[in-house]
């Protein structure tokens, strides 16, 4: 079986570099969104991104950012994938790709199984689709919200581009999350914090090491 790829999302100190690092990750994610406990400015971007070693791809997850912010982004710290999360249209994922010549995932929120045709849609414009759970109605946060969706939902079903599972998970749930829809990259927020805005390099080698057990 190969092995499971796992992104851990929303660093904000050089310590959770090295416990991400240190954990085998394949992805670190920078969060640029004011009202999220994980924001980053520009500046602290750029700086954990320039101590991330080769073999850990920085991400940069935006919610419906202008070309001003991407651009700023795009400029300032050293990226290897944008990360869409918020209501950006397929022609805007388009226009982003080929505005800033990276990798861009999409992120859809899934409730109930209105929500998958938009999995299909964004599979024909995003390099890579990031399955999530649909944030609460008046959630201030389209994601990183710890909660997990239904993944009968999405058992079996498949994209023509690489996905992640995100949503809710943690180091308990995410073996069986695996097996029950397939994923083979799964991405973690909340689920590895001691607080939101946190992370908690125990929890992070937890999380890594059920992965790895799976
Ligand atoms: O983490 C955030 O603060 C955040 C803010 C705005 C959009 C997305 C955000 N996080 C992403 O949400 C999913 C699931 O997170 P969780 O594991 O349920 O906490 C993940 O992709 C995060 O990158």
């Amino acid at each position: 079986m190969p092995d499971i790829r796992v992104k851990i999302c929303g660093l904000s100190a050089e310590a959770d570099i090295q416990a991400v690092s240190d954990a085998g990750a394949a992805y670190a994610g920078f969060v640029f969104f004011p009202k999220s406990p994980r924001n980053v400015t520009v500046t602290q971007a750029r700086a954990l991104a320039l101590l991330t070693p080769p073999g850990l791809a920085k991400v940069a997850l935006v919610v419906n950012a202008d070309d001003a912010l991407l651009d700023e982004i795009t400029d300032q710290v050293p990226l290897d994938m944008l990360q869409l999360h918020g209501r950006e249209t397929p022609e805007r994922v388009q226009e982003i790709r080929a505005r800033y010549g990276l990798p861009v995932m999409k992120a859809v929120g899934v409730a109930s199984e209105e929500d998958l045709p938009a999995l299909d849609s964004y599979g024909r414009v995003a390099d890579q689709l990031l399955v999530d759970a649909k944030p609460p109605k008046g959630a201030d946060l389209p994601g990183g919200n710890g909660l997990a969706f239904d993944w009968r939902l999405i058992a079996g079903r498949r994209w023509p581009v690489p996905w992640m599972l995100a949503g809710g998970l943690t180091p308990e749930n995410v073996a069986l999350a695996v097996q029950m829809t397939g994923a083979r990259q799964v991405d973690v927020s909340s689920g590895v914090e001691s607080a939101p805005g946190v992370k908690d390099a125990a929890k992070i080698s937890a999380f890594a090491e059920a992965v790895r057990g799976i």
